[in-house]
């Protein structure tokens, strides 16, 4: 049975409704009431978005029990926590990919204390050994500054229908009605995965950046004619169409190739949080994986499904069902499907995966401008918003970080668009972010739903500072995030895989800590220690939420909303 209960382990706050707490920690108001929300005008506000006083130097010195392990809170979070309060703390978690422009300790020491909860690495590029040697300077980061940066590799997948013309730098493709209609003679590396390609296809690179007809096959070189004139880009990704339609490839071969499986093998050896698998057709491909990872008792690695071509499309709601979390792949999948429809698709799959109940990633071209240059388009950052406004769980950097020149001011774009649209999406935010429909099946799955859902609706209407939740798995406090709560989900869990799971939700901030079967114990430690970090003060209004079995003769879980 689940009990809905209150106590009094610490000081109770009178909560009345036209009093909500809105006081963050140094007494400065953020946010803004969330009782009867009224917006009639739009007011521009001249103040940049503040930044996170993000060097953990400048942190307190850190408690000595929770170097100790019993309160692992990472150190920016707990920089932010600080600089902004409970309300300040941005939701939307970052991704980068770490490529050549950024894989110093230094380089990675400054991403992660501007923000980066998770490291990408895409196997498609350099060697085994160089990934291993970001992981393990990634590691060290976390064990020696106090950062919680979680791992995720991304496998190549059979994608190698790229053209390669030889050079470092983009070729001017056009078309000279003048020059021989064999004008261009371009590799494909991978022809062999199509099913065969015919005179007169049409070869159209990047979604489009420049198209060609075919006229000649030789070999995996096509002769070609200019259509439509643009730019190939080297290494650039292609499509071919036949009569309006896309030619589609590695009809009948395996998700995973050799060398796939290769690399799985190296993740888990590396210990790797997250596998993120690239063209996915259907749910078995995840199965297949997550199987895998079970018979090398490595389940704990979540696994990650990109949607990026068309056959993920048709089977999205499976995929979904099956992964751990979604990556909407917008690079491939711009070659696949006409651009035009992305913006829809990306909609599409965030509101699945929030229905489900999985987190999600929105992937590729978020700053691309960023790449060469240091500020971003308006319309990329029109773009970022969007997908904040939608509420994905996460954003990613793909060439920004790994080649381009600004790879720690994209971040801070990031971050600061993602934490300002936050800011304002709350203002209107309300019960409507609760119709959720029922995910649970089971009688304790419901409970645990139902709970999470009230918890979050109280919390909202209390203008409780925090959320505080004890979870094992993350399941509560996955459960919690879907609703979109206004204050910050603190999960307190003591297995670190968890913790780095964790990394990827919306609004979560993983600790680890440890904790005991007493419910009651847990509550009580936790807020000592957060209220001797000084993160936690008189005052502050905490909503408890726990499905811990409280004490060892008890057969069944005990589950409890509680204001402390
Ligand atoms: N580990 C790496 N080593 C070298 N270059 C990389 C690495 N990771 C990414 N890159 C570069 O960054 C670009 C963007 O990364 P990403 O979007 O992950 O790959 P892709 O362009 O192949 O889809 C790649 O095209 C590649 O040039
Ligand atoms: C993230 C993507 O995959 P990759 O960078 O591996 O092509 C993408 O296609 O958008
Ligand atoms: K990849
Ligand atoms: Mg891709």
């Amino acid at each position: 049975m689940a009990a809905l209960g209150s106590s009094r382990l610490l000081p109770y706050h009178q909560i009345s409704a036209g009093n909500p707490r809105r006081k963050s920690r140094g007494g400065r108001r953020v946010g803004v009431p969330m009782c009867h929300p009224v917006r009639c005008s739009m007011q521009v506000d001249l103040e940049r978005s503040p930044e996170v006083a993000a060097n953990p130097a400048e942190a307190p010195p850190r408690d000595p029990l929770a170097a100790a392990g019993v309160l692992g809170l990472d150190a920016v979070a707990e920089a932010e926590l600080r600089e902004k309060g409970f309300m300040g703390l941005r939701k939307t978690k970052l991704v980068c990919t770490v490529g050549p422009a950024c894989c110093s300790p230094g380089q990675l020491e400054r991403l992660a204390a501007a923000g980066m909860n998770v490291a990408r690495l895409n196997m498609c590029h350099n060697s085994r050994e160089w990934h291993g040697r970001v992981m393990r300077a990634v590691k060290a980061l976390n064990v020696e500054k106090g950062f919680c940066v979680s791992l995720m590799i991304d496998t190549e997948g059979s994608q190698t229908h790229v053209v390669d013309h030889g050079g470092d730098s983009s070729v001017k493709a056009e078309c000279d009605s003048g020059a021989p209609y064999y004008a261009w003679l371009i590799t494909v590396l991978g022809l062999g995965r199509y099913e065969g390609i015919q005179i007169g296809d049409e070869l159209v690179v990047e979604g489009g950046m420049a198209s060609f007809e075919v006229v000649e096959k030789l070999g995996n070189d096509l002769r070609c004619r200019c259509t439509d004139p643009g730019l190939l880009l080297p290494r650039a990704k292609l499509s071919f169409w036949r009569a309006g339609k896309l030619v589609e490839s590695n009809l009948g071969s395996p998700t995973l190739s050799t060398k796939d499986w290769a690399d799985i093998d190296f993740g888990i050896a590396e210990g790797v949080d997250f596998i993120a698998m690239s063209f996915v057709k259907d749910a078995n491909d995840i199965k297949q994986l997550k199987s895998y990872l079970s018979t090398r008792s490595a389940e704990s690695i979540r696994v990650l499904a990109k949607i990026e071509c068309l056959e993920s499309l048709e089977n999205l709601r499976e995929i979904v069902e099956a992964s751990d979390g979604i990556m909407v792949a917008r690079g491939d999948l711009g070659v696949q499907v006409p651009l035009e429809q992305i913006p829809t698709i990306q909609e599409k799959v965030t509101d699945i995966c929030r229905q489900l109940n999985k987190p999600v990633i929105v992937a590729s071209q978020l700053l691309e401008s960023m790449i060469e240059y240091p500020t971003p388009t308006r319309a990329e950052v029109a773009d970022v918003s969007e997908a904040v406004r939608q509420l994905a769980d996460a954003l990613m950097l793909s060439g920004e970080s790994a080649v381009g020149t600004y790879a720690e001011k994209a971040l801070s774009v990031l971050r600061s668009t993602s934490w300002r649209m936050e800011m304002w999406g709350r203002e209107d935010h309300q019960d409507h972010h609760l119709l959720q429909p029922q995910l649970a099946i089971s009688l304790p799955d419901r409970i645990a739903e139902q709970i999470c859902n009230c918890s979050v609706e109280m919390a909202n209407k209390l203008g409780a500072d925090a959320i505080f939740v004890y979870t094992k798995h993350g399941q509560m406090a996955s459960l919690l995030s879907r609703n979109r709560p206004n204050p910050p989900i603190f999960a307190f869990t003591d297995d670190a895989s968890t913790r780095k799971a964790l990394n990827l939700h919306w609004g979560v901030i993983p600790l680890e800590a440890t904790l005991s079967t007493d419910m009651e114990r847990n509550i009580r430690e936790t807020i000592h220690l957060m209220t001797r970090r000084g993160m936690v003060k008189p005052g502050d209004v905490v909503l408890v939420v726990s499905d811990l079995i409280p004490v060892s003769t008890a057969p069944s879980m005990f589950q409890s909303i509680q204001v402390i």
